[in-house]
């Protein structure tokens, strides 16, 4: 590799690298993803989006005629995750950037399966928001679940978005206490492959706000599947299930970074919109990618 466009981009503070690799011929080995997320050291992020084509990456060729484009998505210390909610917001404002496809609706294919977003023209109040189909939510349980900061814990809820997370309703976000280090989340077995937490309190009615620890990038300043896990969780112990009722919910998530507005439709789909912006672009010096 003698050098690597770049770009910066966030979702309500979720920041990712975003890695232009539309024929799918670079090598991202976990160390060079996690130099890149290095903030002091590399360019810094939560997160990195490669941007591949679907057809040119053998997790997504079957998506290849559904959804052209592909989001590899890596968590900041290398490791991989099926989807990411901000992240995706981000893709599809990248894809428009570069006139890869045109505004309206674009279908992204991720480790989840195919995503289908909506993102608008640019108005004079600033870039259009984007809408995501996040897919339907999954409550697998067991009841049980328990997240534990140093002395305090709290009843969790297991919400799969396409990605796992503990959704656990606290009194104080402070009560969390710092996050420098990951939630212990029990029983283990939930979560065999790891999991995002959230911490949840009400902010009036069908508005929360929420603190998260992400798997593999430590606390963020917003998580947009953890958002619509906390949503569903909310609903559900507000006693909304709009696959019984007909009827949609939708809440105001607040974020450590800003806002997100859910929707969980009848057909059981939930619905994110938010922000999606493009900070910065440049190249990767080739002497730092060489010492890597
Ligand atoms: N910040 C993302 C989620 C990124 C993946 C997550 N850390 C995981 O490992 O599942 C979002 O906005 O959804």
């Amino acid at each position: 590799m003698d050098t690597l466009r770049i770009l910066k981009g966030h979702g309500t503070g979720n920041d990712f690298v975003i890695v232009p690799d539309p024929d799918g011929s670079l090598d991202l080995p976990p160390a060079m993803v996690a130099r890149l997320c290095d903030r002091r050291t590399g360019i810094g992020g939560d997160g990195l989006l490669r941007v591949v084509r679907s057809a040119a990456h053998p997790e997504a060729a079957a998506m290849a005629e559904e959804a052209e484009w592909f989001m590899d998505y890596r968590n900041a210390d290398g490791s991989v995750a099926e989807m990411c909610g901000n992240g995706v917001r981000v893709f599809v404002r990248f894809l428009v950037r570069e006139q890869l496809v045109a505004p309206g609706a674009v279908a992204v294919a991720t480790r989840a399966g195919v995503r289908h977003a909506v993102i608008g023209a640019d108005g004079p109040d600033g870039p259009a928001e984007v809408t995501v189909d996040m897919g339907p939510a999954r409550l697998p349980g067991p009841d049980g679940i328990v997240v534990r900061v140093g002395e305090r814990s709290w009843p969790a809820r297991n919400v799969n978005m396409g990605n796992p997370h503990a959704v656990a309703f606290v009194d104080d976000l402070d009560h969390a206490g710092e996050l420098r280090t990951a939630p212990t989340v029990t029983p283990a077995a939930a979560y065999p492959d790891g999991v995002n937490v959230e911490f949840v309190v009400d902010r009036g009615e069908r508005h929360v706000a929420l603190r998260v620890h992400e798997r593999g990038s430590g606390e963020t300043l917003s998580c947009g599947t953890g958002a619509c896990a906390v949503m569903v969780a909310a609903a559900r112990r507000d006693g909304l299930d709009p696959a019984r009722s007909g009827q949609p919910a939708t809440y105001t998530v607040d974020v450590p970074g800003g806002r997100l507005r859910i929707t969980e439709r009848p057909d059981g789909h939930v619905e994110m919109t938010g922000p999606a912006v493009i900070v910065a672009e440049g190249r990767i010096d080739p002497d730092w990618l060489a010492t890597g």
